[in-house]
């Protein structure tokens, strides 16, 4: 326990105070100097003169060697995280819509300040697949990575499916107990997954693919009808987001609600825990499970960020740097079920190989097979509540 680390910490809300509560049960040799926060006004729970609103204090105090950046605007933390690693102070965040959306310049930032970027908590909160990847798995032949990687989204699953529950109950439970994003449609929409994704996939592929680049579909036009045929069938529906290895280096990244079975790791996973499945090729399956949000929780993945800094810890982009030469590619067969009304969906979706069907006036479904690309082509029509999608399984079978 060497080198005193001296924080500026961003945030002060449900991560932040998560955060504040974890080190004040230890003596780590580290002191949060000051505190930035939006919101003069709000009463907290430390001394007055420990706040500021003014950025520029922080960012400006040559004492302060670390920035945790722990808010809930990615816009402001890309400003303030950019700063700080420009200035040679190490930071560390939770933010993965920041993270996901800047990695690449990021990456070239640290690699020009000789600054180091953590941000174990905005992936799967407790859950220490991050720094896995980047070291376990080194040199490991992955040929996927999937899961359960937003905790607000399970915990409505998990309420409506097994204690029927209605979504909007379960939302705002979600929302009460500090799991949800301040807009929770990154939630439920499968934006927020999307982003633990591509930085779950850089870290494992060496793939740096713009978010927008990588398809998502979430759990907000789920119907009773949908739970009912899950039911039935003996499935359980989860979001679930992929990144596969394909044909020849190719890998493919998306988010999609799937249908799966007692079988599989995922069934278990309820409320706000999280679970990432590990396909590789000489390890097998491993499976790692733990709560994906809530400040405990997630201030338990910063914390060890933090105390990773003590020891100069950097990620390498061991994959992204030895340059395997992976393609991102959309040109990958799904099987889906797909609740519908209008017919013409079937024909614009250029759904092939029918295995199911079923009509009658309030409810209509089909099994079959679809590309991606075709799904990324029609966004537009499967974002609305008379329709749904869920992959139906799928994975393929891993060519070495
Ligand atoms: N909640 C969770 O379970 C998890 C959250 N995360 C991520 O952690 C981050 C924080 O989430 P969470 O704690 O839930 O968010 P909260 O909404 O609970 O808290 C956000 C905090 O950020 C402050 N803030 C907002 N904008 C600024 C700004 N420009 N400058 C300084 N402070 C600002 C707010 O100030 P004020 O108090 O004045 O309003 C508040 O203290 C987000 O990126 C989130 O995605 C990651 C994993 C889990
Ligand atoms: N909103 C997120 C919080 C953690 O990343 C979630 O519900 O998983």
């Amino acid at each position: 326990m060497s080198t005193k680390l001296t924080i500026g910490l961003f945030g002060f809300g449900v991560v932040g105070q998560g955060l504040n509560d974890i080190i004040r049960t230890k003596d780590l040799n580290l002191e949060i100097k000051k505190i930035a926060i939006k919101n003069p006004e709000k009463k907290r729970s430390l001394p007055e003169e420990l706040f500021t609103t003014d950025a520029s204090v922080i960012l400006n105090d040559p004492e302060i060697n670390t920035i945790v950046e722990l808010i809930n605007d990615a816009d402001a933390a890309y400003s303030i995280v950019k700063a700080a690693l420009k200035s040679g102070k190490n930071v560390v965040s939770a933010n993965k819509k920041m993270v996901a959306t800047h990695l690449e310049e990021f990456l070239h930032i640290q690699e020009q300040y000789g600054t180091s970027l953590l941000y174990e908590g905005a992936v799967c909160g407790s859950i220490p697949i991050i720094r896995n990847l980047e070291e376990y798995y080194d040199n490991e032949l992955l040929y996927s990575i999937r899961g359960i990687f937003n905790g607000s989204s399970n915990y409505i699953l998990s309420k409506t499916f097994t204690e029927n529950l209605d979504y909007a109950t379960a939302l705002k439970q979600a929302q009460d107990l500090g799991f949800a994003e301040t807009d929770p449609i990154l939630d439920v929409g499968g934006f927020d997954a999307k982003y633990k994704l591509v930085i779950a996939a850089s870290h494992a592929y060496g793939v740096l693919p713009n978010p927008d680049d990588v398809f998502n579909i979430g759990i907000q036009n789920l119907s009773s009808k949908d739970i009912q045929y899950a039911k039935e069938k003996n499935y359980k529906i989860k979001l679930v987001p992929t990144a596969l290895e394909f044909g020849e280096r190719q890998v493919v990244l998306y988010v999609l609600p799937k249908m799966i079975k007692a079988d599989d790791f995922l069934f278990n996973v309820e409320n706000e825990y999280n679970g990432v499945i590990v396909q590789a090729a000489f390890a097998d399956q491993q499976f790692f499970f733990g709560k994906g949000a809530g400040g405990h929780p997630t201030g338990s993945a910063v914390l060890s960020d933090i105390t990773a800094l003590r020891y100069e810890y950097k990620y390498e982009y061991k994959k992204y740097r030895s340059n395997k030469g992976f393609i991102l590619s959309n040109d990958y067969q799904l099987n889906v079920y797909l609740r519908y009304t209008d017919e013409s969906i079937l024909s614009k979706l250029k759904l092939s190989e029918v295995t199911e069907r079923f009509y009658s006036p309030d409810f209509s479904y089909v099994i079959g097979k679809v590309a991606l690309s075709e799904l990324f082509a029609n966004a537009d029509l499967l974002d609305n509540k008379h329709t749904f999608i869920a992959e139906i399984n799928t994975l393929a079978t891993p060519t070495i």
